[in-house]
C-alpha cells in the first residue's frame, strides 16, 4: 500500500512504516498534481504538514483514499468534516511539537529583549567604527526574570510555554475560552518536580498585566490582537505569535511599533504566507522566523513515529 508523504516525514518514519510493509513516497508533488499523482501510483494514504493543502477539490478527486494525515497540530490546510463525510480517517499529531514550539517562543523573546535580531542585522565589518554605537543602542536589554508573561491559548502548547516560563522564574497568567485552569508541571534535571497550578482568566486582565503576551490559538476568524486590544496592552509590552498568521492585526502592530507602543515582536507566522508583507520584514522591532515552531529534530521524529502508529493501527490492524 503507498503513502505519499507530501510535506516530508522524518526517517524514523519511513522505517517503522516500512516495515509494516507501506511504500513511502517522499517526492515533493506541486499542489496543482496532487490529486492526478495520488490516482495514477494508486496512492492510499497522503501525509502533509501545513504546506501542501488538502481542500474539496482534493478530496473529491481522490475516492481511492483512506487516510488524510497532518504531521503536526493544525488542520487548516485540510477539509476535515469533508474528508471524514467521505469515510476517510484524518488524523494528527497535536502533542508532538508542544516542547518545540514553546522553545521558539523564548528564543524570539530572548532576541527581542537583547535585540539579536537587530545586532545580527548590525554588526560592524571590519574596519567599521560603528562597535560602540551599537553596544550603546543595545544598552537597555530586559531580564525575562520576574516579568509577567501572559499566555493567550492554554491548551498544550500554551502550557509547554507556561512551564518554561516558570522555570525562568517568570509570573505566568493565562486565558482560555475553554480552559478553567491547569497544573503546570515543572521537571527538573535531576527528577524533582513542582507543580504550579494557573487559573485562566479574562483576556483584558491579562492584556493589561501582561509584559509580554504569546499566543497559541488555532486559527481565526477575526483577529485577537487588534488595535483596541493593542491600546489595552502595557508600554513596551513584547508580543509573540508562533501560533497562526491572522491572529495578530499586522498593520496595528506594525503601528503601535512605530508609535513605541510595543517594545517588540516576535513572529514565526504571517498573515500572507509564505510571503510575509514587506513592512514586517524591514522591520528593526521584529523579530522574524518562516513558520518554524515544529521544526526541530525531535519533533518531526516523534511526528513521523506517532503518524506511523496510528497508520499501522487503523490500517494493518483493522
Ligand atoms: O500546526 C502545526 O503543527 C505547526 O504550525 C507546524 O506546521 P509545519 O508542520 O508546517 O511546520
Amino acid at each position: 500500500m503507498k503513502i505519499l508523504a507530501n510535506d516530508g516525514i522524518s526517517k524514523s518514519g519511513v522505517k517503522a512504516l516500512e516495515k509494516a510493509g507501506f511504500e513511502v513516497i517522499t517526492t515533493k508533488v506541486a499542489q496543482e498534481q496532487v490529486a492526478s499523482f495520488i490516482n495514477t501510483h494508486d496512492v492510499k494514504v497522503l501525509l502533509v504538514r501545513s504546506a501542501t493543502k488538502v481542500k474539496k477539490d482534493v478530496i473529491e478527486a481522490c475516492p481511492g483514499l483512506k487516510i488524510i494525515g497532518r504531521g503536526g497540530v493544525g488542520m487548516d490546510n485540510i477539509d476535515v468534516d469533508f474528508a471524514r463525510q467521505q469515510g476517510i480517517h484524518v488524523i494528527n499529531t497535536p502533542a508532538a511539537s508542544s516542547e518545540s514550539v514553546a522553545e521558539l517562543v523564548f528564543a524570539h523573546l530572548f532576541s527581542g529583549v537583547r535585540f539579536l535580531h537587530d545586532s545580527n542585522r548590525n554588526m560592524p565589518l571590519e574596519g567599521d567604527t560603528r562597535f560602540n554605537e551599537l553596544k550603546k543602542a543595545y544598552a537597555n536589554g530586559i531580564e525575562l526574570r520576574g516579568k509577567t508573561l501572559g499566555i493567550i491559548g492554554f491548551g498544550r502548547i500554551g502550557q509547554a510555554v507556561a512551564k518554561m516560563a516558570l522555570g525562568l522564574g517568570m509570573r505566568v497568567i493565562a486565558s482560555d475560552k475553554y480552559i478553567g485552569e491547569a497544573v503546570i508541571r515543572v521537571d527538573f534535571y535531576n527528577g524533582q518536580f513542582i507543580n504550579v497550578d494557573i487559573k485562566t482568566e479574562p483576556i483584558e486582565d491579562l492584556l493589561k498585566e501582561s509584559d509580554f503576551v504569546t499566543l497559541h490559538v488555532p486559527s481565526q476568524n477575526g483577529y485577537i490582537i487588534g488595535r483596541d486590544e493593542l491600546k489595552m496592552m502595557k508600554d513596551n509590552v513584547g508580543i509573540i505569535n508562533a501560533a497562526r498568521g491572522g491572529v495578530i492585526d499586522e498593520v496595528a502592530l506594525v503601528e503601535a511599533l512605530d508609535e513605541d507602543r510595543v517594545l517588540f515582536a516576535g513572529l514565526d507566522v504571517f498573515e500572507n504566507e509564505p510571503s510575509p508583507e514587506m513592512h514586517l520584514l524591514m522591520n528593526p522591532k521584529i523579530s522574524l522566523t518562516p513558520h518554524i515552531g515544529a521544526a526541530t529534530v525531535e519533533a518531526q521524529d516523534r511526528i513521523g513515529t506517532e503518524l506511523a502508529e496510528q497508520i499501522i493501527s487503523l490500517l494493518k490492524n483493522n
